[in-house]
This record gives structure tokens, C-alpha cells and sequence, in this order.
């Protein structure tokens, strides 16, 4: 079957498991599923006469006595290009901003508190090609660029230094502030390192009106303690933009947010791009095989995930979408009260085993 052929697992799962069956299965899969939020009639045409596609769940938590619940929105967008990718560069961005735009004044009816784009989400994805020109003309300045959502940065301060940030914009528009991508893919024709620079941001987290939230940029959540350390830094949703393709990720994709989520006591809110991108000269991946103009197919399948290892089901593979999930934020120490992880790990041992391991003369604590 080709790599793009199911629209969404969960429709697979719903089509073909019994109805007896698939409760257990979703359960012993997904753990508690989420309940479906209303959305207001005016959103849901939005989306029709647009073409994307519209979910909306609610993750909620246990009531407590002292603590009113702590309801804040996300929405989470995943589209593919509009323009083709030979199409003049300002022509790209500024059709990819009004495509945007119509998705957000959507999740702005349903009530969302803070959005939050896929990586890179106002160009092709051109890394795979090598090619300096046009792509990195698509850079801009986070502080006053035309886009200062999130893209590669053009750092001038630092002579035109590229990195992939994202910017944090808060709900009076005020720029809170940017992160950097902390890890840059070495793999298959993500050739990102001939770019930009891995982030030196650390691992940052912003405080919003809606709670403290944070961005591990697409090939971070592959590194458990990049996730670990937004923990460190006290955030509470922290979110994910990506951009990655089923030949290489997909069977970790559903799992690595997830766990991140579980593993440190916050909710994760995955996103990836779709379509498939042609770019105008073949490039190699460097493998013996022929030159091809295509990267392969972004995969969508956009979800959150909660700290109790329940998580929505997936935006779909092909198509555009907006999801958006309410979480009650008291979830988190409820199940961080439960599970105690943070209490429970012994993250001084590691600082200092790490500490010794990295230095060029470490010898592995082997006892044959
Ligand atoms: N954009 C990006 O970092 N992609 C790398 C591939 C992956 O992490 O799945």
C-alpha cells in the first residue's frame, strides 16, 4: 500500500475492529478517550468552505476542593503548501499567511487560547535540497521580520546567523519571547544542519495567562531529556512543531510526545505538516539510488497527549486540520501526585554519572 494511502488510523481502527471489540482496544491503546467538544455552527462552516478538517476534544481532570479546574484551549494546526514551491518566495509566504489566517480566525470562535503552528510553517520544507538560493531567502528577523510567528531566524546581530525559532507571541501581541531548535537532524534528506545552527536557547519556558508553555522543536522530541528539561523549568503544555515523513518516523511518532507527556507530568501537543513537496531541481540522499525531486509524504496525524497517557485521536494524514483540545492544566500534579516520577527519579545520580560520562576520558562502568 502506498506510504499516503489511510487518511487516519483511528478511522482504520473504527472501520474494521468490531463494535464489541473496540472500546477495549482504544482503551488498552489510548487509556481514557478524551470527550468531543462542541464547536460553534459559524466554525465548523469555516472549515467546510476552507477544506480543512475540525476536531475538538476535552481532556478534563478530577475536581478538587481547594483548586477551581484550569481550563485553557489549544489549537494545533497542520496544512500543506499552497503555492507551488517554484513560485516566487514572497508569493509562498503570503499565501501560506492567509491560509493560516483563515485557520486561526477559526480556532478563535472556538474560544482557543493559544495556537501553535507546525515547524517551518511559512515555507517548503527545502532542506532536503542543499540549495542556499531561494530557500534561505525565506529566513526572516524574529523581532521584526513579516512573519516573527515562527520560521528559521535570521539573527543579524550575530552577522546573519540562521537558526530554526519559534516565537512566542502572547494574547496582547506582545513578542514573549523565542526559543531555538536544541537538536538538528542528521538523517535521510533532512539536511537541515546545512541551514541554521542548533539552538542555543536552552530550554526556555514562557509564562502565559494560560499557564507556562514551551516548544521542543520537531527532531528534539527524539531526545528525552530535552523534554525532561522543559519540565525542569516548570512548563505545563509544551508543544512540538514538526515536520516529518512516514518513509522514516511514523511508527514513533505516536509514541514519543506521548511518552513525553507521561514521563514528565505535562501535556504535549505533537504537530506535523502534510502533503508531499516537489522541488524544482532533483537532489540525492546520498544512498546510491536516483535523484528524485520529492522529500516523501508529511504525514499530519497532529494529536495532544496527557500526562495520564490518554491523548486525542489524530488529525487526519492528508488533509489539512485544526484540533483543538481543552485541558484542565490540574491534571498535571494530580498525576504527578499519583505517580510521583519527578519525586521518584533520581536526577542527582544522573547528573553525575552524565557529568563524567561525557568527558573524553570516561570508561564505562562494565564488571565482567
Ligand atoms: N524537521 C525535523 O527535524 N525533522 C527530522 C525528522 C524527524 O525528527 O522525524
Amino acid at each position: 500500500m502506498a506510504d499516503a494511502a489511510i487518511k487516519s488510523l483511528d478511522e482504520t481502527l473504527e472501520k474494521y475492529i468490531p463494535a464489541q471489540e473496540l472500546a477495549e482496544v482504544n482503551r488498552i491503546l489510548y487509556g481514557r478517550r478524551p470527550k468531543p467538544l462542541d464547536v460553534p455552527v459559524a466554525a465548523l462552516r469555516l472549515a467546510e468552505v476552507g477544506g480543512f478538517e475540525l476536531r475538538a476534544f476535552t481532556i478534563g481532570a478530577a475536581p478538587e476542593q481547594l483548586r477551581p479546574p484550569r481550563l485553557v484551549r489549544v489549537g494545533l494546526m497542520q496544512n500543506r503548501i499552497v503555492e507551488p514551491t517554484t513560485a516566487p518566495v514572497a508569493q509562498q509566504v503570503s499565501a501560506l499567511h492567509k491560509r493560516l489566517a483563515s485557520m486561526v480566525e477559526t480556532a478563535a470562535l472556538c474560544g482557543v487560547n493559544i495556537v501553535c503552528f507546525q515547524e517551518a510553517w511559512t515555507m517548503p520544507f527545502a532542506f532536503c535540497t542543499r540549495e542556499r538560493l531561494p530557500w534561505t531567502e525565506f529566513a526572516e528577523s524574529a523581532e521584526d521580520g513579516p512573519t516573527t510567528l515562527f520560521c528559521q531566524e535570521r539573527d543579524e546581530v550575530h552577522r546573519d546567523t540562521i537558526w530554526n525559532t519559534a516565537v512566542v507571541i502572547s494574547n496582547s501581541g506582545a513578542v514573549l519571547g523565542k526559543t531555538r531548535k536544541n537538536h538538528i537532524p542528521r538523517v535521510g534528506d533532512f539536511n537541515e544542519s546545512t541551514y541554521y545552527m542548533e539552538g542555543n536557547t536552552g530550554h526556555r519556558v514562557f509564562q502565559t495567562q494560560f499557564g507556562r508553555i514551551a516548544i521542543n522543536i520537531c527532531y528534539g522530541r527524539h531526545h528525552p531529556l530535552n523534554w525532561l528539561m522543559y519540565a525542569e523549568n516548570g512548563a505545563e503544555i509544551v508543544f512540538n512543531p514538526s515536520a516529518t515523513i512516514g518513509g522514516l518516523s511514523e511508527p514513533l511518532w505516536a509514541i514519543e510526545a506521548r511518552n513525553a507527556a507521561i514521563a514528565n507530568h505535562y501535556f504535549t501537543c505533537a504537530i506535523n505538516r502534510v502533503g508531499t513537496e516537489c522541488f524544482p531541481n532533483a537532489f540525492t540522499s546520498g544512498d546510491g539510488k536516483e535523484a528524485h525531486c520529492e522529500f516523501g509524504h508529511f504525514y499530519g496525524s497532529s494529536y495532544v497527549a496527557a500526562p495520564d497517557g490518554s491523548r486525542t485521536p489524530g488529525l487526519g494524514r492528508m488533509n489539512d486540520g485544526l484540533l483543538i483540545a481543552e485541558l484542565d492544566l490540574n491534571l498535571n500534579r494530580q498525576v504527578s501526585d499519583h505517580w510521583g516520577f519527578r519525586m521518584t527519579g533520581r536526577y542527582e545520580m544522573y547528573a553525575e554519572e552524565l557529568a563524567r560520562s561525557v568527558k573524553h576520558d570516561f570508561k564505562p562502568d562494565i564488571h565482567k
